[in-house]
């Protein structure tokens, strides 16, 4: 290949021709044009596009004065552009001019020219005139007036004010927390949206009267300052409801959608007001790239151009979703994932993340359990003369050995800790809590303990109290506990959220320490499930539990159905040969006590 002459010193020439020779492969590789060994009307400027700053307007200034040009195309996320000039000899013009000498995009370096067969083919696979299925822009939403007194509101002062990787926030409302990807909707803030926003809802009324009821109750301020952007997302479903609104102001930006290999770029001109709803609330992705400069579709929608960023300060308006969200997007639902979990993931699930997980932990596991609760112990206490009790799930064995008028005996699903019971002389066998190998109607007692919440689907736990039914004789008792969703009650932590404390510092047990967050490892089914943050209350009932071993720096997930109150006494009231004793809250459980009946 052939490297055109510039008309300067050799020694500088030889420079110039090693560069061309280097950024004819570029070329090639950035934008799939190949260089021409003779002149065309078409020329590359190899080390000068969109990405350090040029603009079309520096070419056209520079270039059109060799004669007129055709195209000019800067293309997304290059160094290197393209124009055309309709003659020839006016390319070759100002090829001999400039090639090597002009510093057009003012960074002190040269730019070097290459003629090209053609210009370069755009992809096709952005689309800027289209938006996705449910999004609105309306331009010029605001007045100027109004948009300088609505970023009066934002102070990025308080302490609510977090600074972030790419850009400043402040909420109103509710704090959206981006380590779970959510709010706490028990928690609102004492700011509530700014009522100087009203305004903006009885104007959109009168346009958009489908948009009428909205009445945001939280409310997300970003800043970005040139080059800051926001990772592509979807709002959290579980979170907010739809629509979701976001008022631009102080600077243009351009936000890009995405959904299954559509890609949409479209400018969010200042003042204007955004609105998702639907399709592309629930289904698309949303993001700004971080970046100084946009690049945006010429007028003439050939080509394209950048604009400068200025600070940009968004106003996002959301309401809070009570309740399940009901969308039809399965695929970027995190309810629906959270609530998919069907029989067959059910037992994937336990056997990965219940039943290795304790066969990982059983040492560390029964190191930390000793101490038998109270009330647990008085109703092991409360059998006479030759009673059976079962311990459905007796881990370490804990609560085995404390009655010596009974025979009782355990079963856990786990060799390492049916073991550890062997090692303390206590009567133990392996089974599973939903095929328990005793006859029915065989025992007078049965026990449960922080067992069925590791069971994935309420068929499943509901199983697994039936089982326990089953084998107690008419007038047989039953004791269940099972992790309480609420932690704290009436003002009270539970000994869960207090005693991880005092076991940190006395036995400096490492595993409860944990921050909390999505799960990064796949389930099954590809179901997602937030992992909890020990010694915190529960932000959702099937939850991930992270377990740190003392000795190596391994963390196990455990698998929890954390029960709301009232769950688990529904549940007995469903079993039609039973009558409840009791129902009361333990140390952080829900626990009934029970009879059979029948
Ligand atoms: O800055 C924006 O316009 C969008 C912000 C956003 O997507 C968010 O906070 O979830
Ligand atoms: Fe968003
Ligand atoms: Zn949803």
């Amino acid at each position: 290949m052939s490297v055109q002459k510039v008309g300067c010193s050799r020694g500088q020439q030889k420079k110039v021709n090693r560069k061309l020779a280097k950024f004819q492969h570029v070329i090639k590789k950035e934008a799939g044009v190949n260089s021409s060994p003779i002149p065309t009307n078409n020329l590359a400027i190899c080390n000068a596009g969109l990405v350090n700053g040029l603009t079309e307007e520096s070419i056209f200034e520079y270039f059109s004065e060799f004669g007129p040009l055709s195209d000019i195309l800067l293309l997304p996320g290059k160094s290197c552009s393209f124009l055309a000039y309709e003659d020839v000899k006016c390319a070759v013009a100002a090829y001999n001019a400039l090639n090597g000498k002009l510093d057009i995009a003012q960074y002190n370096r040269p730019i070097y020219l290459l003629y090209v067969d053609q210009l370069p083919r755009l992809s096709e696979t952005t689309i800027w005139d289209k938006l996705p299925p449910g999004l609105i822009i309306i331009n010029d939403f605001i007045s100027t007036a109004e948009e300088e007194s609505l970023l009066k509101l934002c102070s990025f002062r308080d302490q609510l004010c977090g600074i972030m990787k790419n850009r400043l926030v402040e909420h109103f409302g509710f704090e959206f927390r981006y380590d779970i990807n959510n709010v706490d909707k028990d928690k609102p803030l004492s700011c509530n949206v700014p009522c100087e926003t009203n305004f903006l809802w009885a104007r959109l009324q009168q346009t958009h009267p489908e948009f009428g009821q909205f009445q945001p109750d939280q409310l997300t301020v970003n800043c970005y300052s040139p080059g800051q952007g926001i990772p592509h997302h979807v709002d959290t479903h579980s979170a907010f409801e739809s629509p979701i609104m976001c008022l631009s102001l102080a600077s243009t930006i351009v936000m890009e959608f995405k959904n299954e290999g559509l890609h949409i770029c479209s400018l969010l001109p200042r003042r204007s007001l955004l609105i998702m709803s639907g399709e592309s609330r629930y289904n698309w992705t949303h993001g700004i790239v971080p970046r100084k400069f946009d690049v945006i579709r010429n007028k003439s929608a050939v080509g394209f151009t950048c604009l400068k960023r200025e600070t940009r300060i968004s106003f996002t308006f959301r309401k809070v979703l009570h309740g399940d969200c009901k969308c039809s997007f399965k695929a970027k639902c995190d309810q629906m994932k959270q609530n998919n979990i069907n029989g067959n993931v059910a037992a994937q699930l336990e056997a990965l993340h219940v039943h290795e997980v304790y066969e990982n932990i059983a040492d560390h596991f029964s190191d930390t359990r000793h101490k038998p609760w109270p009330n647990v112990l008085e109703f092991v206490q409360s059998f006479t003369y030759g009673d059976i009790l079962v311990d459905v799930g007796c881990g370490n064995g804990k609560y085995l050995g404390h009655n010596k008028y009974i025979f009782d005996i355990g079963c856990d699903r786990s060799t390492g800790l049916v073991d550890i019971c062997r090692g303390k002389k206590v009567e133990t066998f392996i089974t599973d809590c939903l095929s328990i190998p005793i006859n029915d109607q065989y025992v007078d007692g049965v026990i449960s303990i922080a067992v069925i919440h590791h069971l994935a689907t309420e068929e499943r736990r509901l199983k697994a109290i039936k089982e326990m039914v089953r084998i107690l004789r008419i007038g047989g008792k039953g004791l269940i506990y099972v992790w309480a969703h609420e932690q704290i009650k009436n003002q009270k932590k539970s000994s869960y959220i207090m005693q991880c404390r005092k076991n940190r510092k006395e036995t400096t047990l490492k595993h409860l320490d944990s921050s909390e967050g999505r799960q990064e490892v796949p389930l099954p089914g590809g179901i997602e499930l937030p992992v909890h943050a020990n010694r915190s209350n529960f932000k959702a009932s099937d939850v991930l539990v992270p377990w740190k071993l003392k000795d190596d720096n391994k963390t196990f997930l455990r698998f929890y159905h954390v029960f709301g109150e009232h769950e688990l006494e529904k549940m007995c009231q469903q079993i039609n040969n039973i009558e409840i004793i009791r129902s009361y809250y333990d140390q952080g459980n829900w626990c009934i006590s029970f009879r059979r009946v029948e």
